[in-house]
């Protein structure tokens, strides 16, 4: 920030979120809350969130992140309660950050003890996401649906079938996530070329691991002709040549990759240096604030003393995502209007 300016107020800055994922979103306040709950109608043997993860520790690396999800918080988050309960609180976080626009993704998954199909899952985000929209004018809320890199090819198609068949509900687009150290990207290539063949813009987790960066993976998921690219680590030269001269929109999560040891050098040496003004839309994101802790508002605060950004360059780095946003024109134009110059 320069001398001479007012402290730039990060909360009431007007943001979009475009990289988070709805299970990582969540707070461990929010899901010890759920489990009191359960444990008081003796519906849950699992341990107190709170001590699976404890308050103040964001250090997840990917060997210890992934699990939480599949070991405990799906095992928590497992009926139309708790997952009505937290996405409600996840929508109310981010929209107490300032956030008015958000693209929150989700892997569909289905439900056996709760009777739920993955279509039922993903409907019921959807009606909360509805509801709140409704309540709460000030933020539009989306939704992608996730294709984890474990999946296989029927259930990646299922995805965009069932994507499509949502459109008119609330779900804008298709991300591609999951453990990048695991999955063969190559068995999917007929689901992203069904989502193309669909209209559905896609966002993929691009070089986020050392182990998915080869320069073969890479360019299949360029062949997807992807909208956005999730992360953006380990990018060989020419690869980035490449996403600058398609001015792909970049969702970079700074907190994500030094806490999760993604990165090396800490925030400073954080690629958002090499991309920004590259003439890629950039859009700060959280990736999963209930994990690594840093809300949205945070991250602009990060980048400001980081790489010294002023007003104008912060208010300049919030509206660069518009262009990138899987919502309407009228979303666009909307947001033209109320995000800060
Ligand atoms: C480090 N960053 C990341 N990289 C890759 N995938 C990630 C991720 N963070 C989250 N997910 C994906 O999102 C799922 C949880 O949310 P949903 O159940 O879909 O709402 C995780 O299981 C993982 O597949």
């Amino acid at each position: 920030m320069e001398e001479t300016e007012q402290p730039l107020d990060f909360q009431a800055l007007p943001k979009i979120e475009l990289h988070a994922h709805l299970s990582g979103s969540i707070s461990r306040e929010c899901l010890h809350e759920v489990w009191v709950q359960k444990r008081e109608r003796g519906e849950t043997t699992l341990e107190d969130p709170l001590i699976v993860m404890p308050q103040g520790k964001f250090d997840y690396n990917l060997e210890t992140f992934f699990p939480l999800f599949s070991k405990y918080i799906y095992a928590l988050c497992n009926d139309i309660p708790s997952l009505t309960y937290t996405t409600t609180s996840v929508l109310e976080a981010f929209h107490a950050d300032g956030v008015v626009y958000l693209e929150l993704r989700t892997t569909p998954r289905a439900i056996p003890s709760a009777n739920l199909t993955s279509e039922d899952y993903v409907r019921t985000i959807l009606s909360c996401i509805a509801a709140f929209n409704t309540t709460h004018t000030s933020m539009r809320t989306s939704l992608l649906l996730s294709i984890d890199r474990r999946h296989s090819l029927p259930t990646a198609l299922a995805i965009v079938s069932l994507a499509s068949t949502l459109r008119t509900s609330g779900v804008v687009g298709i991300d591609l996530c999951g453990d990048p150290s695991v999955g063969e990207i190559s068995s999917l290539v007929p689901a992203f070329h069904a989502a193309r063949a669909q209209g559905l813009p896609c966002t993929l987790h691009f070089a986020e691991a050392p182990q998915s960066s080869s320069p073969e993976e890479l360019q299949t998921l360029l062949s997807f002709a992807p909208e956005r690219l999730g992360h953006v680590i380990h990018v060989p030269e020419d690869v980035r040549g490449e996403i600058e001269r398609r001015k792909l929109g970049l969702e970079l999560c700074l907190s994500c990759n030094v806490h999760a040891g993604m990165v090396v050098g800490g925030f400073g040496e954080h690629h958002f240096g090499w991309w920004w003004r590259r003439g890629c839309p950039i859009a700060l994101s959280t990736d999963d604030v209930g994990v690594f802790g840093s809300s949205l508002s945070n991250e602009y605060a990060l980048v400001a003393k980081h790489f010294g950004l002023n007003r104008r360059d912060i208010c300049e780095l919030a509206r660069s995502p518009i262009e990138a946003i899987f919502g309407s024109e009228e979303d666009k134009n909307w947001l033209r209007k109320r995000m800060w110059v």
